[in-house]
């Protein structure tokens, strides 16, 4: 079986360059993969480069050294060299991201929030609101929020409206960087449900999952990426 993503010889070093250059490498030769229809946990302490590694791999950090290579359908794309065009294209049909806190659109209902990208995947848009009012209520939003912009809402109606917008449509490798950080028991336990449905639908996860009772419940392995530590 190839593999969905498929990571090698990946170096990582900060340049800052307001602090007269000083240069923090944060890994060097990272490698792994990530297979359909399985969970994979990125592990290891704090500071040791586990959202340096997920941002890169969504092509938001650059990489100074090494190939991230996503199958997208029958071409493999590879993340650290793909013009941006393309990469626009790779992360609208192929790889999702759900990130820790939700980027809000001005004056966007909740629900359309949610909605949007069916509607980008061609749903007609009264379905795609529909879906996205299910989603919404099975992760406990009120109803009497879903028509008012997530701006003022709380940190943990902000973490469910952006897991349900990063999981409403199908992409077939999934990244997330601590879904579960602001949300109570009950809500941590129907991410949990959501995530088996994507692993049952064949999609792959890459992720963070700082709660010890969630990453157990979804991931299949755990990446330590201690073992990526970077010389000094
Ligand atoms: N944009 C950046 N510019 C400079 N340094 C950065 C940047 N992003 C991360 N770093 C540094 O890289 C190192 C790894 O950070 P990273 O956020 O990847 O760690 P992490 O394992 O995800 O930590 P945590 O579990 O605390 O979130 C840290 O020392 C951090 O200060």
């Amino acid at each position: 079986m190839t593999p969905l993503l498929s990571a090698s010889g990946l170096s990582k070093t900060f340049v800052l360059h307001l602090r007269e250059g000083a240069r923090l490498p944060v890994v060097a030769h990272a490698a792994f993969e990530v297979f359909a229809g399985e969970c994979v946990a990125l592990g290891g302490p704090s500071g040791a480069g586990k959202s340096s590694l997920l941002k890169m791999v969504y092509g938001n950090y650059r990489t100074d050294a090494g190939a991230i290579r996503v199958r997208d359908g029958a071409e493999t794309v590879d993340v650290a060299t793909a013009e941006p065009r393309r990469l626009l294209r790779l992360r609208a049909t192929t790889i999702g991201y759900v990130s820790q806190f939700l980027r809000v659109i001005p004056r966007v209902g909740a629900r359309d929030v949610v909605a949007e990208p069916l509607v980008v995947d061609g749903a007609a848009p009264d379905e795609a609101r529909e879906r996205a009012g299910a989603l919404l209520a099975r992760l406990n939003l009120p109803e009497r929020l879903w028509s008012l912009p997530p701006a003022t809402f709380s940190g943990g109606e902000q973490q469910r409206v952006n897991i349900a917008r990063g999981l409403i449509a199908h992409r077939p490798l999934l990244l997330m960087d601590e879904p579960t950080a602001s949300l109570d028991a009950a809500n941590r336990a129907v991410v949990v449900e959501l995530i088996e449905e994507k692993k049952r639908a064949g999609v792959g996860i890459l992720g963070i999952f700082h709660d010890a009772e969630v990453r157990e419940a979804v991931c299949d392995r755990v990446i330590d990426v201690t073992a990526f530590q970077a010389a000094a």
